[in-house]
């Protein structure tokens, strides 16, 4: 194996704001959301392997296996530039080897896997320069999770659809204190919800503000989840806050990294506190700019 030839941070997200305006034939939700990243990343670095294998290691035991995102995101790449007649594709792949240094909290709203497995079709793109167009790319994204797309277009956005339909944004840069509560909130069993409200009106994009925006998932989260309700009060204390995604994390708006860390130092020892700046580009695009002007792709 060569040393990495190319290392990439993923970054996770927040969803600012997240309505759910309707639901379609096939059960999933029509949202309208504000994605913001966040410099909280996780860390991938890609090795040349000398035969066609592609393989893994994850620093969380728990995710190092074959239906991690960052291994499915690879062999999609493979079987599509293998299964289309593409010129300039080798018929054979160089395998590659990925590893996977993890720093966002999974199953918290956070989007680390997606962006993980964005991260890696990006990558793969890159190193084995496929010529894959940025609409093919994104419809192949958008079969791994409904939030890989965002982290391929890789600029703060206003998505609609299930998250597939951006408009860039700018929302401020603005820091976060995001807390974890120590409860897991399963995404498909809040969507199943009864009680989860599904009609809030359409917003007039742009205009949007934190007052006349929520969570429309919040309110069933915090009744079903009395752990997150204890910890989004906790927060509302000191900054205006709310739910990311489907939970459990919870984000704090400050105006300065030193009232966000005075905040951190205030936080119960059962949650764990993040501070992070709001980053309307995802480091990823800047990280692939040098990388293509160093000119390290594969030629095997
Ligand atoms: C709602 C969001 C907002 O960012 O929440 P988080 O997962 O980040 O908390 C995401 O769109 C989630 O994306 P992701 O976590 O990739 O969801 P998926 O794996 O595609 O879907 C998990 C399950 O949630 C339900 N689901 C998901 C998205 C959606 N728009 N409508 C749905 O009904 C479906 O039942 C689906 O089987
Ligand atoms: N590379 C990965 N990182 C995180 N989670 C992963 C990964 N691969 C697969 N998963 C699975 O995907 C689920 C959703 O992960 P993630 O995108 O981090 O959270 P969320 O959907 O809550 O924003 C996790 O609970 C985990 O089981």
């Amino acid at each position: 194996m060569t040393k990495p030839v190319l290392s990439l941070s993923a970054p996770a997200k927040l969803n600012l704001f997240l309505h759910i305006v309707g639901r379609r034939a096939d059960g999933y939700h029509e949202l309208e959301t504000l994605f913001q990243f966040i410099d909280l990343t996780d860390e991938l670095r890609f090795s040349l392997r000398d035969d066609q294998q592609l393989t893994l290691q994850c620093s969380d035991a728990e995710l190092n296996q074959a239906d991690n995102l960052v291994l499915r995101a690879a062999h999609l790449l493979r079987d599509y530039a293998l299964h289309h007649p593409l010129p300039r594709v080798q018929k054979h792949l160089r395998g590659i080897h990925i590893d996977l240094q993890k720093n966002i909290p999974h199953g918290g709203g956070l989007g680390g896997g997606s962006s993980d497995a964005a991260t890696t079709l990006l990558a793969l793109k890159q190193l084995w320069q496929i010529p894959i167009s940025s609409q093919e790319l994104l419809d192949l994204g958008a079969r791994l999770g409904a939030d890989v797309p965002i982290f391929l277009h890789g600029h703060a956005a206003f998505a609609q659809g299930i998250g597939e339909k951006l408009t860039p944004a700018a929302p401020e840069e603005l820091w976060y204190l995001v807390i974890h509560p120590a409860v897991a909130v399963s995404t498909q069993s809040i969507f199943q919800h009864p009680d989860l409200p599904r009609a809030t009106t359409p917003l007039n994009w742009p205009h949007w503000t934190w007052r006349n925006t929520q969570n429309n998932c919040e309110a069933l989260v915090r009744r079903l989840y009395p752990e997150v309700a204890k910890a989004l009060d906790w927060l509302l204390q000191y900054a205006p806050a709310r739910l990311t995604g489907t939970g459990s994390c919870l984000f704090g708006r400050f105006t300065s990294h030193e009232k966000a860390l005075r905040i951190l130092q205030k936080l119960p020892n059962n949650w764990r506190g993040y501070v992070v700046k709001g980053l309307n580009e995802s480091p990823v695009c800047a990280q692939l700019r040098q990388a293509s002007l160093s000119n390290r792709t594969i030629q095997s």
